[in-house]
């Protein structure tokens, strides 16, 4: 699969999808029209330095002639500082274009990609976009930044050059013309074979980073297997593998250049030697030669730049390729074009009408017509073996997926009438396994209702049993937690979620709790605060505690994407069936 992906990747770009810029470029097109300027006058600076340097030899020294050549020495200052100014502005007025684009670029489809469904982000080719992400849009603001430049200086440069060097000496520019195709065909056929060494040796050497990244994602499993030995040994196989590759790449490129500069230097010689015999004849002057050698070298440099502009902007159009392929996607559980309006307030009621849904590229049913439906402010428990699909109730509640068959309903609106954002207001989740970001407790908190203030915040914390921690942590409410901050433990991760959801006040809380067994002062403290968060409120709560299920109004028995059994907990015991059984396994209850 990986290696169809890299072929595909790899194969002939599609230059059409640089027009993706197009509406970015667009709104930039004063500050390129002002960079055009400035690389056009520092081009035809650059292309009348060689006449002055003519000027200079002929006039001056061959000429005898001290005063008119100080005045061209001046003249040639003055070129000199135009084609720095004009320089230093294309070079600032081009990359400022370019980080511009990137930047809207980068901005639209991380806006974008927010957007998405979740289902988008299981499969392996949006994890192949999204890592490229990066990677990506640094390559297009390399190419908008400078390639597109150098690429349209050179043509200027490579194309004044010929013509002047034809003006300057038709005879020795064809000699010239003459000897090229035999300097570039070879070039040509084996600069092929150096871009695919070279982009073998890439390759090697992403795998061997792809390899160092996992190995690292996973450092407590290779330790606690013993493994480091034998991963480190795999590391430095690949890593072998990288430099074999790459070294194979630069030592063509080595020859290349050799051959290269050979090519290019004899060639050189040999017009010399013709422009020196015509010198020598009488037929051209020391400074023509000059000027003629001068526009021949920057014809060469020019054209042997735009060579190398092919693979960046290829690589470009490879990467806006992918970039395009993301802007593209509709997300699929998007707002209609005229939303039905949610009720306001919120009345708290949720139901499923006859749900039948099944995962995307999955053939089995995680649901089958699957119904029943919560009073404002009831507490449901889901209950039913692992794999019966409680967590799926809650993931179609907040519409991360759209139900192929029947409906679900919020206060009367059923999901596909409703704007995806007002749905989800009304729900607060708390997940099996909160996420804690990489700022402070407060922002943590704060998620949900992003201006509320301090006391809000610690009012929400005091309710969520979390206030008594955090006071402790080094910064307090300031602290930074997550990956790169202070680490929390299970249980006070769990009490910052729910932290989150009082703050966030809906009046639907969605609730998967953990299978993870806490130590009993967490638990209690997490019970605690569970209680005080679902009073009053509408909550489905996928049970995994024997005092949540107790505390329920209603219990619902999931088994095989059905519900097979609803009732209160002493009705339920008393059928004798799945739940009792249930009962008595997970939740350590006597069977009736
Ligand atoms: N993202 C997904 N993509 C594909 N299939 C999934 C996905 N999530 C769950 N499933 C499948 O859907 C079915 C129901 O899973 P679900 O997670 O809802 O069960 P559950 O009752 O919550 O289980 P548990 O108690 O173990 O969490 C399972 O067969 C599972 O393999």
């Amino acid at each position: 699969m990986a290696e169809t992906e890299g072929k595909t990747s790899k194969a002939r770009p599609d230059f059409r999808s640089l027009a993706t810029f197009w509406p970015y470029a667009r709104a930039q097109k004063r500050r390129i029209a002002a960079a055009l300027v400035a690389l056009v006058v520092a081009s035809l600076a650059t292309l009348v330095l060689p006449v002055a340097v003519r000027r200079v030899i002929d006039v001056g020294f061959a000429g005898g002639e001290r005063q008119l050549a100080n005045s061209y020495f001046i003249l040639l200052i003055g070129v000199v500082a135009v084609l720095a100014l004009a320089s230093s502005a294309r070079f600032y007025l081009v990359m400022t274009v370019g980080e511009r684009i990137v930047a809207s670029l980068r901005a639209d489809v991380f806006r974008h990609l927010t957007r998405l469904e979740p289902a988008f982000f299981d499969s392996s080719k949006a994890g192949d976009l999204v890592s490229r992400l990066t990677a990506d849009t640094t390559q297009i603001k390399s190419t908008f930044a400078s390639t597109a430049s150098i690429a349209l200086r050179n043509a200027i440069m490579a194309l004044g050059a010929l013509a002047l060097m034809v003006a300057t000496s038709p005879r020795l520019s064809a000699i010239v013309i003459g000897v090229i195709p035999l300097i570039v065909i070879p070039l040509v056929m084996s600069g092929r074979s150096v871009r695919r060494r070279a982009r073998m040796a890439q390759d090697r050497l992403a795998e061997a980073s792809a390899f160092a990244a996992e190995a690292v994602g996973a450092i407590r499993t290779m330790q606690s297997f013993g493994a480091a030995r034998q991963t480190s040994a795999r590391f430095e196989a690949a890593s072998d593998e990288a430099y074999a590759a790459s070294r194979g790449a630069t030592a063509s490129r080595a020859l290349l250049s050799g051959v290269a500069i050979f090519l290019v230097s004899a060639s050189v010689v040999c017009v010399l030697w013709t422009g020196a015999t015509e010198v020598f004849d009488g037929r051209m002057s020391g400074g023509r030669l000059s000027q003629f050698i001068l526009y021949a070298v920057l014809a060469a440099s020019s054209l042997g730049q735009l060579s190398e502009v092919y693979g960046d902007i290829s690589a470009a159009a490879g990467a806006s390729g992918r970039l395009g392929e993301i802007l593209a996607m509709k997300p699929a559980i998007a707002a209609p074009p005229h939303p039905r309006p949610m009720p306001e307030p919120s009345l708290g009621e949720l139901a499923f009408e006859d749900v039948s849904f099944s995962y995307p590229g999955r053939e089995a049913s995680a649901l089958h017509h699957l119904s029943f439906s919560i009073r404002p402010g009831e507490r449901i428990a889901l209950v039913g073996p692992s794999g019966a699909g409680k967590s799926t109730v809650l993931q179609l509640a907040l519409r991360f997926y759209d139900p192929q068959g029947g409906r679900v309903m919020v206060d009367g609106v059923a999901g596909p009438e409703a704007e995806p954002d007002a749905w989800r207001e009304r729900f607060a989740l708390v997940p099996q396994e909160p996420t804690v970001f990489g700022v402070s407790v407060r922002d943590n908190i704060a998620y949900g209702r992003p201006g509320a203030t301090q006391d809000e915040v610690e009012e929400a914390a005091r309710l969520a049993a979390a206030d008594g921690f955090i006071r402790e942590l080094p910064e307090g409410y300031d602290t930074i937690v997550g990956e790169r901050g202070v680490t929390l433990s299970g249980g006070q991760r769990q009490r910052l979620a729910i932290a989150r959801a009082v703050l966030k006040d809906a009046p639907i809380l969605l609730l998967d709790e953990a299978t993870s067994a806490l130590d009993s002062e967490s638990e209690r403290a997490v019970q605690d605060a569970l209680d005080r968060l679902m009073r009053g409120r509408t909550t489905l709560v996928v049970a995994h505690r024997l005092a949540t299920i107790l505390s329920a109004d209603r219990i619902l028995v999931m088994e095989e994407g059905r519900i097979v059994e609803q009732g209160s907990h002493a009705e339920l015991k008393a059928r004798g069936g799945l739940y009792a059984r249930l009962a008595a396994l997970q939740f350590g209850l006597e069977a009736a």
